[in-house]
């Protein structure tokens, strides 16, 4: 049987990198992959499990069809490697780190795709992504406006879009992503 395609979605600094770094054995116990995303950022940017390159070498790679999905946001381009129909293919969950402006365009491609939004209070998003100091000021408050943009939008557009909460305890949303995970799964 085929495996399911996660995609976590959600604001930029919302949590998803850490809910992936802290979810990652548990997630490997259940036979569920997480995807190295392919990123136009710094090889050297903190707290992304990514493969960063170029925007020529993303661009050759895009055209070489090595992308199963990818999108253009914040100034970045991000790419899911194709590996993941293999690893679909094989039975095995497979979970994204994905977009929320890239969403239809997956769900058309992947109609059985398990979408969760991460989502955070806005005051503490703010404070989130000026504590992670990666971006600068000016970025930070793009990324909020993006936000700002999607936040009542997606939910009204995609009814089928779970909700998962990140503004306590980053143990409690561990615990509520496995069970998510674990509800829609066929042999639970
Ligand atoms: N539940 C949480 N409580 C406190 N801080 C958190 C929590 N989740 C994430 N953070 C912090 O918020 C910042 C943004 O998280 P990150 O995982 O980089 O977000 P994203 O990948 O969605 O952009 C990081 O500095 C991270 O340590
Ligand atoms: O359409 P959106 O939902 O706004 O998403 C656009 C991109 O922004 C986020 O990445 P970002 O560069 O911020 O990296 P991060 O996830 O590590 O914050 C997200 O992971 C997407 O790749």
């Amino acid at each position: 049987m085929a495996g399911r395609l996660i995609y976590l979605i959600g604001p930029s600094g919302s949590g998803k990198d850490s809910l992936l770094d802290a979810a990652r054995t548990r997630l490997a116990e259940r036979g569920c992959r997480i995807v190295r995303r392919v990123i136009t950022r710094s090889a050297e940017a903190v707290g992304e499990a990514a493969l960063g390159v170029s925007a020529q070498q993303f661009a050759d790679m895009e055209a070489q069809g090595a992308f199963a999905l990818s999108w253009h946001a914040n100034g970045l381009s991000y790419g899911i490697p194709r590996e993941i129909d293999d690893w679909l293919a094989a039975g095995e969950d497979v979970l994204v780190n994905g977009s929320r402006g890239h969403l239809q365009s997956t769900r058309l491609r992947y109609p059985d795709v398990l979408v969760l939004l991460l989502t955070v209070d806005q005051t503490v998003l703010r404070h989130r992504l000026l504590a992670r100091g990666r971006e600068s000021l000016i970025e930070i408050d793009q990324r909020l406006a993006r936000n700002a943009r999607f936040s009542e939008r997606l939910l009204a557009d995609d009814p089928a879009v779970l909700l998962l909460d990140n503004s306590g305890p980053l143990e409690s949303t561990v615990e509520h992503l496995l069970a998510c995970i674990d509800e829609q799964s066929p042999c639970a």
